[in-house]
């Protein structure tokens, strides 16, 4: 038996003394599929083009090793793919096009993504996707969807018209749903005239791109808000407000981005009520630092509060769980790692809590044990339950991921110059 295992059976027991099966919990675990997102692989770049990165967002950093390839971003996902446990989901982006013709976002096919289908069915992956509402020279005077002059309009209503079909063939050839994420950086840098235009040709325009039938079983439209953007910071279109309008009304999956809110707003409070009225929830996890930098996701209280909230409302069945974050000044299979793991670890965490029982003491107003015990649980051996995790499903335990990612850094990101 190895130490992990023996360590583990050690927590099993302690965590039995709370009526915690923990067997059960990892049983649970492996049905949770995190979307990890393509983009933080060569900070945002993608394949169609070497226009800047636009729609006021940014990447910072510019450590070695950067994919330049769809080959080179593939093979690096792999890399950090076999430092996570489970498996999991890539979330593409329409820039991520891997194909030799030469085509605008208007044009794109599912052909254009073939050789990323055939990848994901060789690993096992899901794949989910976005339309690319940035980094393009319509993305005209900050405006995409939402633009005064039509011709822009319907260059991306034509855009996310195509979007859907494509993550309409990921769900057909997969044989899992493919959520395809509206996310439109829109808006002004400052103060508007007229909120209520751009809003109404923004509702005009998605229903014109939703206006086309598809089956569900394949894929799912979400909508994901912001608050601000650079150079958009005085208003943006697409307003948490506008789109929980839109995502209700219209049954899109409402996309909650943990950096698009005020400072000290945080979604974890905002899920249970989304969660009784939506038809779904998509997650960007993300982690904000005084603004939406869109930093790795560390252990945080906010990310061991989404945790529990999933966990302990039970809405893991109803929300689709994505990572939203670029960071350029670290080895990025390293970020993707981190970040992923420790997703699936606030998760874990919170499946390890005896959620009924807290939720009768509570019921029963017996606030003083909730505290109690909610802090005493902060103590016990969740790390070995995690370290066996990993080991059953064969990736590395603690901090040896790190040492395969330096490995990988020398051997191969090193050599891209
Ligand atoms: C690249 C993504 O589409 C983007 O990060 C979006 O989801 C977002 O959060 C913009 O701030
Ligand atoms: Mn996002």
């Amino acid at each position: 038996m190895s130490t992990v295992e023996k360590k583990y059976l050690e927590a099993k027991e302690k965590y039995a003394e709370l009526g915690v099966n923990t067997d059960e919990v990892l049983k649970r675990l492996e049905e949770v599929k995190i979307s990890m997102h393509v983009w933080q692989g060569d900070d945002i770049a993608g394949f169609l083009s070497d226009d800047e990165v636009s729609g006021g967002i940014t990447v910072t950093g510019n450590h070695p090793g950067k994919a330049r390839t769809p080959e080179e971003l593939r093979q690096d996902l792999e890399k950090a793919y076999s430092l996570i446990p489970g498996k999991h989901k890539l979330n593409l982006h329409a820039i991520y096009l891997d194909t030799d013709e030469d085509v605008d976002l208007n044009e794109i096919e599912p052909k254009h993504f073939e050789k990323w289908v055939s990848w994901a069915k060789e690993q096992d992956l899901g794949l989910d996707f976005n339309p690319t509402f940035f980094s393009h020279p319509m993305y005209k005077d900050g405006f995409t969807l939402a633009s005064p002059d039509k011709e822009v309009r319907e260059f991306w209503i034509e855009h996310g018209k195509r979007t859907r079909r494509i993550a309409e063939y990921f769900g057909k050839e997969l044989g899992q749903v493919a959520v395809n994420n509206f996310w439109v950086p829109d808006g002004y840098k400052d103060n508007p005239i007229d909120r209520y235009l751009p809003r109404q040709r923004l509702m005009e325009s998605l229903d014109e791109i939703f206006s086309e039938e598809i089956n569900p079983e394949y894929t799912l439209d979400a909508v994901e808000s912001k608050l601000f953007g650079i150079g958009a910071e005085a208003y943006t279109v697409g307003s948490h407000e506008f789109y929980m309008g839109y995502g209700l009304t219209r049954n899109k999956l409402i996309c909650m981005d943990a950096g698009h809110f005020h400072p000290t707003e945080v979604i974890s409070n905002k899920l249970s009520s989304i969660a009784l009225f939506s038809e779904g929830i998509l997650l960007h996890v993300s982690r904000p630092v005084r603004w939406d930098s869109d930093h790795v996701v560390i252990m945080d209280d906010e990310l061991q509060e989404i945790g529990r909230e999933l966990v302990r409302n039970d809405l893991l069945g109803k929300t689709h769980i994505g990572l939203d974050f670029f960071d350029a000044t670290i080895n990025r299979v390293a970020a993707w790692a981190i970040g992923t793991r420790n997703t699936i670890k606030a998760i874990l965490k919170a499946m390890l809590e005896p959620t009924d029982y807290l939720k009768k003491i509570e019921l029963e107003g017996d606030f003083t044990t909730r505290l109690a015990l909610t802090e005493e649980l902060k103590d016990f051996p969740f790390a070995d339950v995690w370290n066996y995790y990993c080991e059953i499903n064969q990736v590395p335990v603690g901090l040896d991921w790190l040492k395969e990612a330096q490995k990988y850094e020398e051997e191969v990101l090193n050599k891209r110059k």
